[in-house]
């Protein structure tokens, strides 16, 4: 989850200095009281009973953790169509706090240092700590600390990586469907490493249950539920993470991070949520998940998707042929601006070509007469340089390039526009198969765009300026209207 999280200065005496990670000074983990226990009874009584009981006794231990009590806590767990989600219990102001979770809660590095497998997840990367973590502790079961959090978690969301091989061949030929199988097998090999490593090593500690199907579904709740803090760290915060998504909400500053009181006698870091708009007694709160996210962002890592807010992408691969005798001169050009022999440019319905991928593929063609742009002196201006039509053959090739990339993708789908179009209209898909079918045809649409837009650009490639008129206007020996001078102009300053 997108929260952008700020830390504010705490007015109070801090118990805890900001962002410590070290073990030594980790806040006492939480207290171990079963939640059946009367004391928080008050609490728990708001939350509507026809919530799932696994949801109340969460609920009722977040009461007795001190995190809610009907006084300060204007929100609770109820079951609402996008799953579990949080409802305001009176009207809500803009910006108020609605829920502040102290850091000894937390799911992140620093919990899993503090746990029997600490001492062996010091050098694993943030997110496999946490991921392996989370797949032990869900499966020690009634004997986990965290168990009324666990139990309250899905087993599964529509997010692409839990669909099943014939779920996946719906969105054959897709962005989604290539990020969705890097992504399982990128988790896969961490998994293989961590297996052989910390789990086989340590059986004594790991259930024998613990397979990549516990752990992938860590990672699927990681996903869909952790936020990057300051810093890049990672966190779940219990409670905090039932909030759901909705469009209506365009603001993504929803969170603060400062100093305050975390119990009947204890001071910590919070995590407060906010809600970014006013909300009647009733209604769920939402917050905004990430704008810049794509449509195949959210289906991968959420399982939804969002129609009509300019979320359709498609992505398109280029590449630096290796016959291409100027293929190491490029390579050198490429890297040194950030890119590499191949490059894939995701392209929003909404937003402009990205610039870059024009730079690339004007470097990528460059060839006879335009390859003088290659020479060592000219290394470090030619990228600039690339941001205008290099010459009229150039931009032909580059026209070419992208209309065949654009024929080459469409050509992979199982679907064309129009069976999309309809399967969509005649309604009663299955969630998934809806998800896959928007995608597909967001997608599609999106390249036919690209691919008749670059089909008009090949028409008016005469009308271009390229760079050696350019060069001439700059060097004053062309003029404005195109009229030729014999002297270079003095106040002329050359550069590409
Ligand atoms: C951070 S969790 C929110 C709590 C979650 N609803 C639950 O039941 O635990 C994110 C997940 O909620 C669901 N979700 C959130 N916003 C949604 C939306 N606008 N439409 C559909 N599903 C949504 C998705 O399953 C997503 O993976």
């Amino acid at each position: 989850m997108s929260f952008s999280c700020a830390v504010v200065p705490s007015t109070s005496p801090c118990k805890f200095p900001l962002f410590s990670i070290s073990t030594a000074s980790q806040p006492k983990p939480f207290s171990q009281i079963h939640p059946s226990s009367a004391s928080a009874s008050e609490s728990a009584s708001v939350v509507p009973p026809s919530v799932p009981q696994p949801v109340q006794a969460f609920w009722k231990w977040m009461s007795e953790e001190g995190v809610v009590s009907p006084y300060t806590c204007p929100v609770v767990p109820a079951v609402v169509p996008e799953g579990l989600g949080l409802v305001a219990t009176r009207d809500v102001d803009k910006d108020e706090f609605l829920l502040k979770v102290p850091r000894r809660l937390w799911v992140n590095t620093d919990t899993v240092a503090a746990s029997d497998i600490g001492s062996l997840c010091g050098g694993l990367k943030s997110w496999v700590a946490v991921c392996l973590f989370l797949a032990r502790e869900k499966e020690m079961g009634s004997s986990s600390p965290w168990r009324f959090y666990l139990d309250v978690l899905p087993e599964r969301t529509n997010a692409t990586i839990f669909w099943s091989e014939e779920e996946l061949s719906e969105i054959k030929g897709t962005s989604l469907l290539r990020m969705t199988m890097e992504m399982k097998e990128h988790v896969e090999d961490e998994f293989r490493k961590v297996d052989e490593a910390i789990i086989t090593p340590n059986g004594h500690l790991f259930p024998s249950s613990l397979t990549f199907e516990r752990f992938l579904w860590a990672f699927g709740m990681i996903r869909s539920r952790a936020f990057s803090r300051l810093g890049d760290q990672l966190a779940i915060i219990p409670l905090v993470d039932l909030i759901n998504h909705s469009s209506k909400i365009t603001k993504e500053d929803n969170a603060v991070e400062m100093n305050g009181p975390a119990g009947l006698f204890s001071w910590d870091l919070l995590f407060c949520l906010k809600s970014t708009i006013p909300v009647k007694e009733g209604e769920q709160v939402f917050i905004q998940y990430g704008l810049k996210k794509s449509n195949a962002d959210l289906a991968l890592h959420y399982g939804f998707v969002e129609l009509g807010t300019g979320r359709d992408s498609c992505n398109l691969t280029f590449g630096i042929r290796e016959s291409d005798p100027f293929n190491a001169d490029k390579l050198q050009i490429a890297v040194a601006n950030g890119s590499s022999e191949t490059a894939d440019f995701e392209i929003f319905i909404d937003r402009p070509l990205p610039q870059e991928m024009l730079q690339y593929l004007r470097l990528i063609s460059l060839d006879g007469l335009d390859a003088f742009l290659l020479e060592p002196a000219l290394r470090n201006s030619v990228w600039k340089a690339l941001k205008s039509p290099v010459s009229r053959s150039n931009e032909d090739i580059v026209c070419r390039m992208v209309r065949d990339a654009c024929r080459s993708a469409l050509s992979g789908y199982p679907t064309t526009i129009e069976q999309d179009e309809s399967l969509i209209r005649k309604g009663n898909l299955d969630y998934k198969l809806e998800i896959a079918a928007w995608v597909r045809l967001g997608e599609k649409k999106l390249l036919k765009r690209i691919e008749r837009e670059f089909e008009e650009r090949e028409l008016t490639l005469d009308e271009f300026e390229y760079y050696t008129e350019r060069r001439f206007k700059e060097l004053g020996l062309v003029g404005d209207e195109g009229e030729v001078n014999c002297q270079p102009n003095k106040d002329s300053v050359p550069s590409m």
